[in-house]
């Protein structure tokens, strides 16, 4: 089954449709990551699988319930990522932990909780006096407590220096090794690349691809690029390659002569060696894959950056 199925989800904020007909489904035990630029809809997504609104028109289902309907039911077996302000300033770590222990039936001890997130030292701190990462980790201790089937976290990382990113996808992967599925939103590329199960796109409102990034790079990051140093000019031959969309010519700033080649497939192996064929030396070589920016700019003709 899966964790999460929208059908045809569509929200409007007057004349403003905030999210077009999205349609999609987490499978259970996966990193699902939505990501779009500002303004997206990623949150207002989030926000209608989570059960705060319904939406305009179209069907929600998590875990097999209405996430409006069966809100009380879902609260036990979701986990929701607070928001900033949501707990008072002279409350202890350990306090908000004990407090919300006591909301739920079955709470899981917290103290190993706070082991497994690396903050046990800060039990006795209070909340506002937290580095943004710790402050995350407690608020996803809070989300855990119960420990939840299915976790949403709202662009846990925004806040977060990148130090402290790395850390939280660590604790991000162990949620999900632990059997918790979990839905993100982030508009970090590099985020979504190295932590996402797979990633669902989101622009404009409408969900333009979903897949695991590989299979969004293969289908839409276009060609790699292959910078080479040679002993003499790249020969003609080159651009007839298979898998070849584009040979340039220059020199290097020694003066050697290089070749910038474009391809998709295993055109670069084919490259190689049919220079090695030719008599031809490369003296330098590196290669620039694409990327999940490269598949945004193609599928909308912008880039992800330029909506910040
Ligand atoms: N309650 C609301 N009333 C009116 N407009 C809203 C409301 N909530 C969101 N919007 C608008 O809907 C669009 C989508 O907003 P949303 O917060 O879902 O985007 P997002 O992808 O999460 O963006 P960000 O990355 O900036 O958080 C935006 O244009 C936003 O201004």
């Amino acid at each position: 089954m899966s964790a999460v199925v929208c059908k045809d989800v569509t929200q409007q904020f007057g004349n403003l449709t905030a999210l077009d007909s999205v349609s999609l489904e987490v499978h259970t035990g996966e990193i699902l990551g939505i990501i779009g630029p500002n303004g997206a809809g990623k949150t207002t997504l989030l926000n209608r699988i989570e059960g705060l609104a319904k939406p305009t028109s179209g069907s929600i289902e998590v875990l097999g319930l209405d996430p409006i309907a069966d809100a009380h039911a879902l609260s036990l077996r979701t986990g929701v990522q607070l928001q900033q302000a949501a707990l008072p300033p002279w409350l202890k770590v350990g306090e908000a932990l004990e407090l919300f222990s006591s909301f739920y039936p079955h709470a899981q001890p917290w103290r190993p909780l706070l082991e497994r997130l690396g903050i046990t030292a800060k039990a006795g701190s209070y909340v506002d006096k937290l580095s943004g990462g710790e402050r995350q980790r407690v608020f996803i201790a809070l989300a855990l407590l119960h420990e939840p089937e299915l976790v949403f976290l709202d662009e846990l990382t925004t806040a977060l220096d990148p130090q402290a990113r790395l850390a939280m996808w660590d604790v991000v992967r162990k949620i999900r090794d632990n059997g918790t599925t979990v839905v993100l939103t982030t508009h970090y590329m590099e985020e979504a690349e190295s932590l996402c199960d797979r990633v669902g796109i989101i622009d404009h409102g409408r969900l333009i691809a979903m897949d695991t990034v590989p299979a969004l790079i293969f289908a839409h990051g276009g060609p790699t690029t292959l910078q080479l140093e040679l002993s003499q000019k790249a020969p003609e031959s080159l651009s007839g390659l298979e898998g070849v969309t584009e040979v340039e010519r220059g020199h290097s700033a020694t003066g050697a002569p290089t070749a910038t080649v474009r391809g998709t497939g295993a055109f670069a192996q084919s490259a190689l060696e049919h220079l090695s064929s030719c008599g031809v030396t490369v003296s330098a070589m590196s290669t620039t894959a694409p990327s999940l920016e490269d598949v945004f700019l193609n599928l909308t003709g912008r880039s992800m950056r330029e909506d910040h």
